[in-house]
């Protein structure tokens, strides 16, 4: 069953950058999709387009359909509904992201307590339960953020997202700030919840090593377009894409001490969203790059049997019967 289908998303901010643009994405549900690419290139704008997040004044053009309702359609009672029961986020840095004058248990019971309409009992009953899913004693509820370490801090987090039996978690950078050991920990951790729960999940990084070993398939975007798609292992060891094999040469393998992330090989930064190079964005800092490329933009297409690569050198060929309805069965 397809939990979410993204169509055509374009995010354009009050200050003209359009910052997603095209954007085509499905998830089943109980799947599990990594979106990966450079700071700046629209993961967390997707993101926070997937919920509504996006400060007003910011156009959003597409379709959002979440068990096939559309999120860009529907009324502003039901999308805060929809934030908690059918999608919920966790975001990067939870300290920023909690509370620090309120217990965490009141924290975690608030959205119990309102989309639930739950008694007080019960929220506090479903609190315990969720702080034992993530791994910390029930009676740390009243405990405040600053006395739990950054890993118990974005375990709450993710006992917050759970709160109301979301259907779909959406985790931005969910272990960014967290060292390679608590990383691996919370990786399991949501691995492990997404499973037993049969959520879908999307994860956004910047690390391609971490999505390949967490998610079953990855986009790879750039400069707002995913240019890249498919199982995630594949796209992690043999990228079609010039821009994926920079990125997956970059993260060759989880917990590899990249301090500072800059794809290997590529010269150049990524293109400021409202001044984008003339046809393919990437054709700048492309190692491969034709001519032609200055002029055309490449859309996504056939590259190997569940997988799309927007690039010229891909093949030009329009795939067979039994290739197409491989690629329309594992769009992620
Ligand atoms: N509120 C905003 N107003 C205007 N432009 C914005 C806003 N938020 C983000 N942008 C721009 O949109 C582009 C995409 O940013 P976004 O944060 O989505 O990228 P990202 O891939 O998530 O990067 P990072 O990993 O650094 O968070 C960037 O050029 C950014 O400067």
């Amino acid at each position: 069953m397809t939990l979410l289908e993204v169509r055509d998303l374009e995010v354009t901010y009050a200050g003209g950058a359009t910052a997603v643009r095209g954007v085509d994405l499905s998830l089943e549900a109980g799947r599990k999709l990594g979106i990966a690419g450079e700071s700046g290139c629209g993961k967390s704008t997707l993101a926070l387009a997937l919920l509504r997040l996006l400060p007003a004044g910011t156009r959003i053009g597409g379709q959002i359909l979440l068990n096939g309702e559309d999120m860009l359609t529907m009324r502003w009672g039901r999308v805060r509904a929809v934030r908690w029961a059918g999608a919920s986020i966790v975001f990067q840095g939870a300290m920023h992201s909690l509370n620090a004058v309120h217990r965490i248990g009141d924290q975690i019971a608030e959205p119990i307590l309102l989309h639930h309409r739950a008694t007080a009992a019960g929220a506090r009953r479903k609190t315990g339960e969720l702080l034992e899913q993530v791994g910390l004693p029930a009676a740390r509820a009243t405990a405040y953020p600053h006395e739990l370490s950054g890993g118990q801090r974005q375990r709450v987090m993710i006992a917050m997202a759970l709160a109301c039996d979301p259907q779909l978690i959406i985790a931005d950078e969910p272990t960014t700030a967290l060292d390679v050991m608590i990383q691996a920990q919370i990786l399991r951790l949501i691995g492990r919840l997404v499973a037993e729960q049969e959520l879908g999940l999307i994860m956004i990084s910047h690390d391609l090593a971490v999505l390949a070993e967490t998610c079953d398939r990855l986009a790879v975007m750039y400069a707002g377009r995913v240019v890249e798609e498919g199982p995630a292992r594949q796209v992690h060891e043999d990228a079609r894409h010039p821009y994926g094999k920079a990125l997956s040469a970059a993260f060759p393998r989880i917990g590899d001490p990249v301090s500072r992330f800059a794809p290997r090989g590529l010269a150049g930064d990524p293109p400021d969203p409202s001044a984008l190079p003339s046809g393919c964005a990437f054709h700048p800092r492309c190692p491969v790059a034709l001519e032609s490329c200055a002029d055309q933009d490449q859309l996504l297409r056939h590259a190997g049997p569940g997988r799309r690569a927007a690039c010229v050198h891909m093949e030009p060929t329009v795939p067979g019967p039994a290739a197409a309805t491989e690629d329309a069965r594992s769009t992620p």
